[in-house]
């Protein structure tokens, strides 16, 4: 693991920027396309600034959601609908480059489809992604994983859906521990001192946390923090 201190959101957003640059070229180099699972929340804000800066083949981009609220496509609730509106005005990428949740089914029928849709776009089963670009809640929540949830114990679902979400909304669709730990590398990208009590919780006293448990195998893990995120380490 990684931990990447910067100054402010503005550096964070500048380091995301070289980060996604150097793993989108480097995979699109050596096997041909680049899959990259998004989150929501302030995630999405730090994308909106960053993207614009790397320099990448957007044509071989497969973007995915971490996860994503069973909501309409036009509520603003849907994080598939907030990137529409807030990225791909600014961003050479088209919107059958996502893979998104069905419209108008229940958060289990969505995450079978979700599961049939990534297997097409991997090609397979094994859904390795080349980067997940994570964020993490103040409860120490990540993806759509929430401390004391029973999806934590998940082993063979590679998507699940939960309609208990303690944050808004309740029905969510989630990749788990197995599909996350597959990537090739993880992102947190934290900013603000209001995060700074659970990102020591996690890194400092190692406690047992939804965002502590992403550890890819094989893979590469970087959080990167500013002043404000990293007070207590
Ligand atoms: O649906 C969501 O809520 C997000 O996808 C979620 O995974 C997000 O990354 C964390 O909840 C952190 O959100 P904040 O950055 O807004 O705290």
């Amino acid at each position: 693991m990684t931990t990447i201190k910067v100054n402010d959101e503005q550096e964070l957003i500048n380091k995301l920027a070289s980060y996604i640059e150097k793993i989108s070229n480097d995979s699109i180099y050596n096997r041909g396309k680049f899959y990259v699972g998004l989150s929501g929340g302030s995630v999405v804000k730090y994308l909106k600034e960053s993207l614009p800066k790397v320099d990448t083949e957007w044509s071989e981009w497969v973007l995915a959601f971490c996860d994503e609220r069973v909501v309409p496509e036009d509520n603003e609730d849907s994080t598939f609908g907030t990137y529409k509106k807030e990225l791909l005005p600014n961003i050479p990428l088209k919107e059958s480059q996502f893979v998104t949740i069905k419209q108008g089914v229940t958060a289990k029928e969505a995450a079978d489809d979700y599961t049939a849709k990534l297997t097409k776009a991997f090609g397979g089963d094994d859904f390795k992604f080349d980067l997940l670009l994570l964020g993490m809640g103040p409860d120490g929540h990540t993806c759509s994983l929430f401390p004391g949830h029973p999806l934590l114990e998940e082993k063979d679902l590679k998507v699940a859906f939960i309609t208990d979400s303690p944050k808004p909304p309740p029905e969510r669709i989630t990749l788990t521990y197995p599909t996350i730990n597959n990537a090739r590398n993880c992102i947190f990208a934290i900013s603000g001192s209001g995060k700074a009590d659970m990102i020591k919780r996690i890194l400092k006293d190692k406690e047992d946390l939804p965002a502590g448990r992403v550890k890819p195998g094989a893979g590469a893990l970087y959080w990167i923090l500013d002043e404000g995120a990293a007070t207590h380490l």
